[in-house]
């Protein structure tokens, strides 16, 4: 199919009138492109309900149904930083503490070509929005085989545990929510590049909730989200109903990849 500024090969799956991803230069567009990024500027996080169709949402639900029994099921413990223990802290230190993330993982060559979340993932147009709601000049699709765009069931009792992400920022789309759990909690600006903040941090990881938010996340969502400032969690699933999501990743080189031992930790194999 060509792709023309009438006919995008992923019409069908965004809601244009409401979100002219197609039209960047418009004044709707540019409207489109400043409200993300002042909302970024001050939540950290910019979520575009309705973004995703109907239809397009429930051909994914459909999907990873399907898909199911290809996904990897990983149930780890890790830090909120990713890296070890931190041995010379004191238990109740941030750099000491432990949480568990379980999650089902369907990887990118899984998903079907002409799939609708996989349409818009690899048309340009997306990924010039996402860099121009993120003041990017330019920004790439991963190269990642298995993780450039991945459909993630969390079944019950699944969860992401708190953390904070190793990139940047992350994109989401929501599919399905759980019946109950399942919520994406965050504490905005809770670290910034010169301040660990430790004890704001080891506070939310002792449970307070004050600097706590929770996203919107109706299905349809698009959300963009600073998970390297924001301590986030997603908590366990309650119910019968996975919550069925996509993260799609991007970076600022064209040559991204995940190291073979995280791929082997999402997927169970690597790519290459
Ligand atoms: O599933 C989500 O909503 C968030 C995922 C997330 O935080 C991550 O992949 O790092
Ligand atoms: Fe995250």
């Amino acid at each position: 199919m060509t792709q023309t500024a009438s006919s995008p090969t992923y019409a069908d799956v965004v809601d244009l009138e409401r979100y002219p991803i197609h039209r960047l230069d418009s004044d709707a567009g540019q409207r489109l492109v400043d409200d993300c990024r002042a909302a970024l500027a001050k939540d950290g996080v910019c979520t575009l309900e309705g973004f995703i169709r109907p239809e397009a949402v429930q051909a994914m639900v459909e999907l990873a149904g399907r898909l199911g029994p290809k996904a990897w099921a990983s149930d780890q413990t890790h830090t909120i930083y990713f890296e070890p223990v931190d041995e010379s802290v004191p238990a109740e230190h941030p750099r000491a503490h432990q949480v568990r993330s379980a999650k089902h993982g369907i990887a990118y060559d899984y998903i079907p070509s002409d799939a609708p979340m996989r349409r818009l993932y690899e048309s340009d147009d997306l990924t010039a929005f996402i860099a121009a709601a993120l003041g990017r000049p330019v920004l790439y699709r991963s190269a990642d085989p298995l993780d450039a765009l991945q459909v993630t069931a969390f079944h019950p009792g699944e969860e992401l545990g708190w953390h904070f992400d190793n990139s940047e920022f992350s994109v989401t789309v929501m599919y399905q929510q759980a019946q109950e759990g399942g919520n994406f909690e965050y504490a905005p600006g809770l670290r910034s590049d010169s301040d660990e903040n430790y004890e704001g941090v080891q506070a939310v990881l002792q449970g307070d909730r004050s600097p706590l938010k929770v996203l919107p996340s109706a299905p349809g969502t698009m959300a963009f989200f600073r998970g390297e400032h924001a301590l986030h969690q997603v908590t366990p699933i309650q119910g019968d109903t996975p919550r069925i999501n996509s993260v799609l990743t991007y970076g600022e080189r064209p040559d991204m990849k995940l190291s073979d031992l995280t791929s082997e930790l999402f997927y169970g194999r690597t790519s290459s």
